[in-house]
């Protein structure tokens, strides 16, 4: 294994990125969980709980929730599934969340996103309960990570961050590229990054010469939904790069926003697509459900 914390130009070397096993980490994490949970409930706290709510059928996110309900059953979470048909009127989803913010038994409140189009997602989000808003989309919980005080922090730049940090690299003063400024996944990123104290530029549709600052950057962070935007080549040897993209191609296969053959020859670490930061999403949501339930049941 290469020496952790060093930059070594390896491009030029022939060698390849080491992998960020995103599976790996997730399942390690998920048995970290579960470890915790057990512990309260052998102390005679109920297990923590999470509501999951589906609206409408889109594929994919009938996908992540399916492997979030999985995930809970890995971590020892009670999980509650609400699923409704794209009709549901967005006072309805109001008013389920409302109730659910009510109810003592549930720790957790996760609305898929995307909603269906003739809903308000920021209404909805505003609705859940901070101290149950595992996502860690609510302004009131993106205001703390913006103030240095994070509580629930959002589930897919927090993974980002703890598979920075398996690379051992101190990002201390580091240059940080983050593609894409979603309030999903770029913004928060640059938050995190920020609060790592590295130095970050946030790039997005409008940005000039966006080749040349990926080429400046220690650390790349692409999550623009573009498969091969970033093309490996802007890479800088023995960069950090971190793809967020998920992107189904014409063959069904998943591809990032990396072009991943290229960049893996020019990068120190680099993660897969699939099996990347994908499953760390949901990794983090167990960890947020079991934060949420212990902050609600101390
Ligand atoms: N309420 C939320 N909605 C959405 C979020 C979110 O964090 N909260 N993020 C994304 C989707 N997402 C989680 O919900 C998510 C996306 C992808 C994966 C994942 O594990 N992907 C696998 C591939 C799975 C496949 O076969 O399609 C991988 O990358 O290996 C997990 C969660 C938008 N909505």
């Amino acid at each position: 294994m290469r020496e952790s914390g060093s930059f070594a130009p390896i491009g030029s070397t022939g060698m390849s990125a080491q992998l960020l096993d995103g599976k790996q980490i997730s399942t390690e994490i998920i048995g970290e969980v579960r470890s915790k949970v057990d512990f309260r409930v052998a102390n005679a706290f109920r297990a923590p709980a999470l509501a999951v709510v589906l609206v409408g059928d889109d594929p994919a996110s009938a996908v992540y929730v399916r492997n979030k309900k999985k995930a809970c059953e890995s971590a020892g979470i009670r999980s509650l599934s609400y699923e409704f048909p794209a009709s549901l009127s967005e006072d309805a989803l109001l008013d389920l969340v409302r109730s659910l913010n009510e109810d003592p038994a549930v720790d957790g409140i996760l609305v898929q996103l995307p909603l269906p189009s003739h809903m308000n997602a920021e209404r909805v989000i505003e609705t859940i309960n901070p101290l149950k808003d595992v996502d860690g989309f609510h302004p009131y919980n993106f205001g703390r990570l913006a103030l240095k005080m994070p509580l629930l922090r959002p589930c897919t730049p927090h993974g980002v961050m703890v598979m920075l940090e398996k690379t051992g690299v101190d990002l201390v003063g580091k240059d940080a590229v983050v593609i894409g400024a979603s309030n999903i996944v770029g913004r928060p990123a640059a938050l995190e990054l920020l609060l790592a104290r590295a130095t970050v530029t946030i790039c997005h549709s409008r940005t000039r010469d966006l080749a040349d600052k990926v080429r400046a950057a220690d650390v790349v962070v692409a999550g623009v939904g573009i498969p091969n935007f970033v093309q490996g080549d802007w890479i800088k040897p023995g960069a950090i790069v971190i793809d967020v993209g998920i992107n189904r191609q014409a063959d069904g296969k998943l591809c990032g926003d990396v072009q991943f053959d290229i960049a893996r020859t020019r990068a120190s670490w680099i993660t897969p697509v699939p099996g990347g930061v994908g499953p760390m999403t949901i990794a983090m949501l167990m960890r947020n459900t079991f934060d949420a339930s212990v902050n609600l049941n101390p």
